[in-house]
């Protein structure tokens, strides 16, 4: 499988590992299906005393029990694992090691819907958690920094897999930035830890 080499010369060290052919096409194009049917929320989030609607589609699947509160106001309870989401987290452990007991899938409509700047740290998932990220549909601009640093670009492709290693939410943010091109859908799905619940 290809592997990208993120430590080059010149290239700042990220704590990501970035596989841009995960999937085939074919394993990809069925998935994005499976996953346009999943039991996608429009949920609405709370900043600055304000509820508003989150800039993008949500979903969660895991095991139960295993509940994620974020930015201290959107809760999610996840659904029963499908069973092509628990082989892909199966998949993902095989290749990376990491173990994985919830994921919250993001749906971008359009060039519209984003994720602004920040990192995964809910204490749910335990300390320094591995969050390993799958792409698919519309290719859209990923960017990771450091706290105080630079943004590097990555355009994640449809198939792609990328892990965030332990250690990165804590030193980096990321984010996927509103587009002004035309931009169809695209779905990701983030595989996470998580210290609570049972199998
Ligand atoms: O859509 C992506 O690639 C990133 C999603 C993300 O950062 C998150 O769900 O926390
Ligand atoms: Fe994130």
């Amino acid at each position: 499988m290809q592997q990208l080499n993120l430590f080059a010369e010149s290239a700042p060290v990220l704590p990501i590992t970035y596989y841009p052919d995960f999937l085939t096409l074919e394993q990809a194009n069925e998935l994005y299906q499976h996953c346009l049917k999943l039991e996608w929320q429009q949920n609405q989030i709370r900043i600055a005393g304000k509820t508003m609607p989150v800039p993008r589609l949500e979903c969660i699947y895991g095991d139960n029990g295993c509940n994620y509160l974020y930015s201290n106001s959107v809760f999610l309870k996840p659904l029963c694992w499908t069973e092509a989401l628990s082989n892909l987290r199966d998949s993902i452990t095989a290749l990376t090691g990491y173990k994985f007991r919830i994921v919250i899938g993001n749906q971008y409509r359009s060039g519209i819907d984003s994720i602004g700047w920040h990192a995964d740290k809910e204490p749910s998932m335990g300390y320094e958690p591995a969050i390993a990220s799958v792409s698919l549909g519309s290719c859209r601009k990923f960017q990771i920094k450091p706290r105080d640093g630079k943004p590097t670009d990555f355009w994640l492709e449809h198939g792609s897999l990328l892990i965030m290693h332990p250690g990165c939410q804590s030193t980096h943010l990321h984010q996927v930035p509103k587009t002004n091109k035309v931009v169809s859908t695209r779905i990701n799905l983030t595989f996470r830890p998580h210290t609570g619940g049972g199998r």
